[in-house]
């Protein structure tokens, strides 16, 4: 069953437990910064490793020592879902076992 768009108030509550990370332009969006430039593409392979497990897929940007993230869910049009927070989620955890801040 396709996954169903969350409202504002919902992406709030679950922004409420994931510092750092922001809502806009209908996206959940995160920026990392790491200690150097093989840091964050060590985080990037760990992440998509998981979204290929997930078969859901963020946009991931190295920029020398920072990873950006942005994610919603293409099948419906663009929009948040319950896949995005659950990515987000997996994603932050992820990132914390890497030292990113
Ligand atoms: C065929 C495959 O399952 C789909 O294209 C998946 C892959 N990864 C995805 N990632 C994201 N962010 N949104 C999707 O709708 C999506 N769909």
């Amino acid at each position: 069953m396709a996954p169903r768009p969350l409202n504002e108030t919902q992406i709030g509550e679950v922004l409420g437990g994931l510092p750092g990370w922001s809502f806009g332009e209908d996206r959940l969006v995160r920026q990392y910064r790491l200690d150097g430039h093989l840091e964050a593409v060590a985080l990037l392979v760990h992440i998509a490793t998981l979204q290929e497990r997930l078969d859901h897929h963020a946009d991931l940007t190295v920029t020398y020592d920072s990873l950006g993230v942005s994610v919603n869910t293409h099948s419906v049009g663009g929009k948040v879902t319950e896949l995005d927070t659950q990515l987000a989620t997996r994603i932050e955890e992820i990132a914390a076992g890497h030292g990113a801040r």
